[in-house]
């Protein structure tokens, strides 16, 4: 599991650590571990042009002293000082008495000319002190950098993006890789400011023991999701394993129906129940679905449901939704489900629900709009989940999920863009539902269901990547379980 923790917990845990040691030690440790990572990009240091971009804080200082380690390596280095009166005095020192030189970055003639032949950068322009995006002098520096071709190495952070929530308010460095402190923090795992970071390597500095238990975010790895698949045991039947009921599709949208079944059949329930009007469809291409034609309680035996993919927003609808919501088991409400929902009738619920919106959906929810919740996915989750009293799993390039008592939202690492086609998400709601039906927890099966989803889309999309319809998204599913519980 990676987990990631605000910046007010890291500064409280750097804080304890700090006393513990003597001055300058935990910086020394940072900027070890970030030369060594360098030494480890680059192959070979001696010789090679490295540039450091160093702004005011210890961020600069980190990188000041990494880049006297490398030049003790043979390597030719040169900090451009951002705020040259202000920059980490030791570093600097350091830097020099290692050999490299410095040049004063407001004043200096052509950035071009200083980055030229540079192998690497390292951004040391602000780190977690900062806030808003890159000013005018760094944004120069940091275009020059791209230009010039040089590999990006971020420390600690790329420059400009918001440390805690993973928002970009402005300009920021893109990096090529993120070499980061302690721990993992927010903004290097959410988007938009996860794309902004390029590879993550995590520098062990001492700190874990002062982090609190909970962190803020989570992901999941391999391991962490293979833990939480259910599997079938001995004694295991189809209702052990789970019931999962679909209520989804329309006359207009019998796809839909098809596909989170397909979905639901990936996820390891028991059997899959479809309740609706496309009931002809689903047969067709899964003929092991038990199909209803009635009111979803009377469908027989459910562990859990998942309503809205395809549903329309007829009267039949919204009957079919309120009948469901009305259950007593965990219930995943997506797509139509979410337009027609009633917010008083999900906080009344005694059972689990989850809801599944994508950032139009959410932002309909919210009375917000749709850039605003890309912008801040992680404040739009959260704040999703407190005001509906459920549980959500916001979709998209970094897919989230949070359970609405405060505890760690989870982050999708497995996304990507390939998934962006029509359909994909009905088989996530399928999947997820039929986690939900095998016993998993919400936050649980959310964070699995998207995690084997993103893993299924990359194994359709193939070696180079090709585009995959959502079907076979659904088809790949197997492959995921497989190579998670390899
Ligand atoms: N604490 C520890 O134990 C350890 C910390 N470590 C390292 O320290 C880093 C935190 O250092 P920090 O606290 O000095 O802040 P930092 O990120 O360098 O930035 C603050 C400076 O930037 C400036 N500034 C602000 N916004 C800006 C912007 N948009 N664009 C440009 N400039 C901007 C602001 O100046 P001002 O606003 O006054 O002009 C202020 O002076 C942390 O990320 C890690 O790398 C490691 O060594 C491990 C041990
Ligand atoms: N840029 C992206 N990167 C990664 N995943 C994405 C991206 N865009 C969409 N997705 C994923 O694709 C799926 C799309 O779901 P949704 O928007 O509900 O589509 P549909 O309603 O057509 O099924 C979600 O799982 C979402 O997380
Ligand atoms: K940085």
């Amino acid at each position: 599991m990676r987990t990631a923790y605000s910046v007010e917990t890291v500064r409280a845990a750097e804080r304890k650590l700090m006393a513990e040691l003597p001055e300058g030690a935990l910086m020394q440790r940072a900027a070890a571990g970030l030369a060594a990572a360098c030494a480890g990009l680059l192959g070979r240091t001696s010789g090679t042009r490295i540039v450091l971009l160093v702004g005011s804080g210890d961020n600069g200082g980190d990188a000041l002293y990494a880049g006297a380690r490398l030049a003790r390596r043979g390597a030719a280095v040169t900090a451009v000082l951002l705020a040259p009166d202000r920059a980490h005095p030791g570093g600097t020192e350091a830097l020099r008495a290692a050999g490299g030189r410095t040049v004063d970055g407001p004043s200096a003639a052509d950035p071009a000319r200083v980055m030229a032949g540079a192998r690497l950068v390292l951004d040391g322009i602000v780190g977690i002190g900062g806030r808003g995006g890159l000013r005018p002098d760094a944004r120069i520096w940091a275009q020059a950098a791209r230009e010039a071709g040089a590999r990006v190495v971020a420390v600690d952070l790329p420059s400009g993006v918001e440390a805690g929530t993973g928002e970009v308010a402005g300009e920021a460095v893109h990096a090529d890789a993120t070499v980061t402190f302690g721990t993992y923090k927010p903004g290097l795992l959410v988007d938009p400011a996860a794309g902004r970071a390029g590879a993550l390597r995590l520098v062990d500095i001492g700190l874990a023991p002062h982090l609190p238990e909970q962190p803020d975010l989570e992901a999941l790895q391999h391991a962490d999701v293979a833990a939480l698949l259910p599997v079938p045991a001995a004694e295991s039947d189809k209702y052990r394993r789970g019931v999962v009921g679909v209520v989804a599709g329309s006359a207009r949208y019998p796809g839909a129906a098809v596909l989170a079944v397909a979905g639901a059949f990936g996820g390891g329930a028991g059997a899959v129940r479809y309740v609706g009007p496309a009931a002809d469809a689903v047969i067709a291409r899964f003929p092991e679905t038990l199909v209803h034609a009635g009111p979803p309680h009377k469908a027989g035996r459910v562990q859990a449901w998942v309503v809205g993919p395809g549903l329309g927003d007829g009267p039949d609808a919204r009957r079919a939704l309120d009948d469901v919501l009305d259950s007593d088991v965990p219930v995943l409400v997506d797509a139509d489900g979410l337009r027609l929902l009633d917010g008083d009738r999900v906080g009344a619920r005694r059972a689990a629900t989850l809801l599944t919106p994508h950032a139009g959906e959410a932002a309909a929810l919210l009375g917000a709009s749709r850039e605003d919740v890309e912008a801040r996915r992680l404040d739009s989750v959260r704040r999703l989940a407190g005001e509906f009293r459920a549980s959500v799993l916001l979709k998209g390039s970094t897919t989230l999920v949070a359970d609405g008592t405060g505890g760690p939202v989870r982050v999708n690492p497995t996304g990507t863009g390939w998934l962006a086609t029509a359909g994909s998400g009905d088989v996530l709601s399928g999947l997820t539902g039929s986690l939900l039906a095998a016993g998993l927890g919400v936050v649980d099966a959310g964070s699995a269901a998207a995690y084997l989803h993103g893993l299924a889309a990359r194994f359709a999309a193939g070696h180079g990547g090709a585009p995959v319809r959502a079907s076979q998204v659904a088809r790949a599913l197997p492959a995921a379980w497989r190579s998670v519980r390899g």
